[in-house]
């Protein structure tokens, strides 16, 4: 029997770890697992925030029984329907078969959709309230966070907010739960990770959230992924990353993402990279695309204010890689980044017409002349490469790059 993890009074945590799974969303790695995390609060009436991916409903199924043991549950509150946290609700459903769902209408849409599911659901409306006993849920809607039924459920009288997916990171929990147990330094690269590229795209209903949770007294938030975040310096941290990354806000850095098939265009960015460290740029990462998995190169690009991407042509395009990367920051929305470009080709600079149309189709403010080499390198494109790193790393050292950051510039 497990024995019951209470986060505080009458809260319990009946999440589980994967570290099974390579790719979550069958698109990105997992290094560290991912958990899903699912609670219950045992009032008057019971209630159980989300469930679990259905490979782990068994296992779910037991932590339940052990805070439980044969007591039913009442509601069941579905904040999100990704199955990576409703997967287990038609099996809960058979085990708990008078259990009543909570969501709003977009919930109970898809509640049908996915799973046949339409007796016994209450449907609430946005800041609507349900008493369970000493402790009563009110259920903000958060639409778009990152799906249209969204929504959080804050338990004023202990100022617990589930958050669902949002202030949540990749990495399972390993022994501990909360913050107080485990190491928070571990999560804050995952975190930026989960965040620009699960829910990236969607800065605008973020800022909209946090608007909407701004003033509530949050003492405790529980996401549907990674810590329970219970310290008021963790809390903090939490909330102003993701109201930085949703406002697409960036360190001083500078990304150097880049494809290259024999090596010509890699020297070209490495001779960038060198430009922009010589003039003080300290926070330089490079990515050759054929070999950093796509999901950090959007990491970095989330953190930092600087961009430069780099592609040979390839039959008169992109080379498909470098495609991939822009049409994934195409898909997000980023914004307000410092950018430039450079290419290769042999005979035509296909690469070039289309790094020129992305720049201005994303309104990035450019900075220094783009790069163009024909061939290979020469002392003249080198000269070109020198000075655009040299004006990107004046421009990022420059009072324009707004975010506190750890770069230094001399
Ligand atoms: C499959 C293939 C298609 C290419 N298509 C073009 C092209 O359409 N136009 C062009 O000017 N060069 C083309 N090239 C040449 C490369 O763009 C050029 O050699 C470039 O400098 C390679 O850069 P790298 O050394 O970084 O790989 C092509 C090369 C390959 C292998």
């Amino acid at each position: 029997m497990y024995k019951p993890f209470e986060i505080k009074e009458n809260l319990f945590y009946v999440g589980v770890n994967d570290r099974t799974k390579h790719l979550f969303e069958n698109l990105w790695p997992l290094p560290k697992g991912v958990s899903y995390n699912s609670y219950i609060i045992d009032d008057e009436k019971v209630a159980l925030i989300d469930t679990v991916d259905i490979c782990y409903a068994d296992v779910f199924f037991n932590k339940i029984g052990s805070v439980l043991g044969d007591k039913p549950i009442d509601y069941l509150v579905v904040n999100h329907m990704e199955p990576d946290h409703s997967g287990s609700v038609r099996l809960l459903k058979t085990r708990y078969p008078d259990i009543q769902i909570v969501g709003n209408s977009r919930t109970a849409e898809m509640l049908r959709g996915y799973y046949g599911i339409s007796d016994n659901v209450l449907v609430v409306e946005d800041k609507a309230e349900l008493k369970l006993g000493k402790n009563s849920l009110q259920f903000y809607l958060t639409p778009m966070v990152h799906w249209p039924e969204t929504m959080m459920t804050y338990v004023k009288e202990s100022g617990t907010l589930f958050s669902a997916d949002a202030f949540g990171t990749f990495g399972t929990l390993d022994g501990g739960v909360t913050d107080t147990q485990l190491d928070p330094d571990r999560y804050w690269d995952e975190m930026i990770r989960y965040y620009s590229n699960i829910v990236g795209k969607f800065g605008s209903p973020v800022q909209a959230a946090l608007k909407k949770l701004s003033g509530m007294g949050i003492e405790t938030i529980c996401s549907t992924h990674g810590p329970v975040w219970t310290q008021p310096d963790t809390i903090s941290r939490v909330v102003a990353l993701y109201d930085r990354l949703s406002r697409y806000e960036a360190e001083r850095g500078l990304v150097i993402a880049y494809g290259s098939m024999y090596g010509n265009t890699e020297q070209l960015a490495e001779v960038i990279a060198a430009a922009a460290a010589g003039n003080g740029v300290r926070n330089i990462v490079m990515h050759n695309l054929s070999k950093s998995h796509e999901s950090e190169v959007l990491r970095d690009i989330f953190t930092y204010r600087g961009l430069i991407i780099g592609s040979p042509t390839y039959n008169n395009k992109l080379y498909p890689p470098v495609e991939g990367l822009l049409s994934a920051i195409q898909n997000r929305n980023v914004r307000n980044r410092f950018f430039s470009y450079f290419t290769g080709h042999t005979w035509a600079d296909g690469a070039k017409r289309e790094l020129k149309a992305f720049a201005e189709s994303m309104e990035f403010e450019t900075v220094g002349e783009s790069v163009e080499m024909k061939q290979s390198l020469n002392n003249d494109i080198m000269e070109h490469a020198y000075a655009l790193g040299k004006a990107m790393a004046e421009k990022l050292c420059s009072g324009e790059a707004v975010m506190p950051n750890k770069l230094t510039c001399h």
